[in-house]
């Protein structure tokens, strides 16, 4: 069992409280010129990674304070407890071990007693050996032609990890490999998938840890009914249908081979899973080695997480800054802003990963906490992002924190572009904190040859208060095995959150209600009769819909 105090009633909950007032009236210009050290105080470096979080509106004792509510909170048992498998997942009475899965020095882990890494290391053995097949060509189709598409039919965590993965590492991929992703139950993408794919060089991958969910069956039926169309024989679905699942009897029920399944267990959250056997699409398109390499550098961070005090901690000061926003200046949100084209998806990972985590209001004490928990996550790709929604990060009546990720080297060096990338990740960063005064706005309005009048009427609109917090994660090239490090950070800075704010970060009952709604409206949209049993508005809307289908 985990500790239970409210976050509010800890000692430093209160110091924090107090010191907000002093903190709130300061400017980061004011930080940057009373400290010229923030640069060197407030930063991590590992390995490749670097941290630069001194553009936040912090001093070092704000620092000191957080990391005592990280302590009161019971933080570093919590993670010991994570890491030994405990199962502080208590609402779902599971461990949390996405750990063992990249537990690259392979010490035990036990779960009731057992270790769980012999099974952990047969699935990697067994993903090896199939993505060295499909990669090789080895893996024949139907009528014995190598595979050029792969589809991974599933969706939240048994899609967005491959699909971010996949993206994120398209430098990495096997040539005349593609991989596609069907997830919405809407037959538009399924359709859209399939328009131009071939039967026998196509294998689908009909990811899920409860072989249950509605979305993917209906998707992977769809599959089957296609692939049968061309391939005519049921023999021939072994060829071309593997199953990742956690439940034997569903994959088997639905027709796949139990040889062509890739098992993993309850202990494996569906948004912590793309390092188990939900990842095969990412090892087969990028081998089974990089693979290695992603779950490697995820294990560096778990080393990092589990060892390092709490002020040089990585994913804890991330954590603890986020808290610092969301409950002492009510920022409602928190931006994750990739100067990486690759990783166009990674905001959209995150959005689960944190949202489905730490989306809850009730405590672990069972009662509603009267706080703010999870943040809204959301971001895109620099420079796009500039062009659209910053105007509000700079100018806007919120308080966006975002964290700038970039690397130093890019997979594409074309002429001058990732330079000019780079000076623009720079840049916003600066102009966040900095922002213009006044006075910095009316003059560049006199040197444009303005009169009083004019600067008058412009200059308000032409400052930009700046002191808007940010974090610098420059990384010095997207390789597997920093995207490793990146995704497991951003896992344990969740973690975090989830302990500080005293509620369980790996249940998502929240999401059930609308699943059992749909199933119950589903019978009722077979016929055409009208239905009286909602209130008015869903009513209104089933009777209309039935109307004009
Ligand atoms: O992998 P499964 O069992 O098909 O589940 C897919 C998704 O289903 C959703 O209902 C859950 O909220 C997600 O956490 C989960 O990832």
């Amino acid at each position: 069992m985990l500790a239970s105090t409210p976050f509010d009633k800890t000692a430093a909950y209160k110091k924090l409280k107090t010191h907000h007032k002093t903190i709130s009236q300061k400017h980061l210009r004011e930080l940057f010129e009373e400290d010229p050290e923030r640069h060197r105080k407030f930063s991590i470096r590992l390995g490749d990674i670097l941290l630069d979080y001194s553009k936040n509106r912090i001093t070092t004792r704000t620092r000191a304070y957080l990391v005592q509510l990280a302590e009161e909170s019971g933080l570093k048992d919590a993670i010991e407890k994570m890491f030994t498998g405990e199962k502080i997942n208590s609402t779902e009475g599971r461990s949390v071990l996405h750990i063992a899965l990249r537990n690259r020095a392979n010490t035990p882990v036990l779960v009731d007693g057992k270790d769980v890494m012999p099974d952990v290391n047969e699935v990697l053995a067994k993903m090896k050996e199939f993505s060295g097949q499909v990669r090789s060509g080895a893996w024949k189709g139907y009528t014995n032609k190598e595979i050029t598409d792969i589809v991974n039919i599933g969706i939240g965590g048994s899609d967005l990890g491959p699909v971010m993965v996949t993206e994120a590492l398209k430098a990495y991929g096997k040539k005349g490999l593609k991989v596609h992703f069907v997830s919405n139950v809407d037959g538009t993408h399924i359709a859209e998938t399939l328009r131009g794919l071939n039967s026998e060089t196509t294998l689908f991958m009909i990811a899920s840890k409860t072989f249950t969910t509605q979305e993917t069956m209906a998707n992977a039926h769809s599959a089957r009914d296609w692939f049968l169309e061309t391939a005519t024989d049921q023999e021939h679905v072994k060829k071309h249908f593997v199953a990742i699942s956690t439940n034997r009897s569903e994959v088997e029920k639905f027709g796949i081979d139990p040889a062509n399944m890739f098992g993993f267990w309850d202990w494996v959250g569906g948004r912590y899973s793309l390092w188990s056997a939900i990842g095969l699409s990412i090892a087969c398109f990028i081998g089974f080695q990089n693979f290695e390499q992603l779950l490697s550098g995820a294990h560096d961070m778990d080393n990092h997480f589990r060892n390092t005090r709490f002020d040089k901690n990585i994913p804890v000061i991330l954590a603890l800054l986020g808290i610092w926003y969301n409950n002492f200046f009510d920022a409602q949100s928190q931006a994750i802003l990739p100067y990486d084209q690759y990783m166009h998806r990674f905001a959209a990972y995150f959005q689960q990963g944190d949202m489905e985590s730490n989306g809850k209001y009730v405590g672990r004490d069972g009662q509603p906490v009267d706080y703010q928990t999870g943040p809204v996550i959301w971001g895109e790709p620099g420079t796009n992002g500039q062009h659209a929604f910053y105007q509000l990060i700079h100018q806007g009546t919120k308080l966006i924190p975002c964290d700038f990720i970039a690397p130093a080297v890019s997979h594409n060096p074309l002429g001058d572009h990732h330079k000019m990338l780079l000076s623009n990740f720079f840049a916003q960063t600066e102009a966040l904190m900095n922002g213009k005064t006044y006075d910095e706005a009316a003059a560049e309005l006199v040197a444009a040859g303005k009169n009083q009048e004019e600067i008058a009427a412009l200059a308000p609109y032409k400052a930009f208060t700046g002191n808007r917090p940010t974090n610098s994660i420059l990384v010095k090239k997207i390789t597997p095995k920093v995207l490793g490090s990146l995704i497991a950070m951003y896992e344990h800075k969740i973690f975090v959150q989830g302990i500080i704010w005293n509620i369980y970060s790996f249940d998502q009952w929240g999401v059930e209600l609308g699943k059992q709604l749909a199933n119950k409206i589903y019978p009722e949209l077979q016929s055409d009769w009208p239905v009286n049993n909602h209130d008015s508005s869903t009513n209104g809307l089933i009777n209309q819909y039935k109307r004009w289908r």
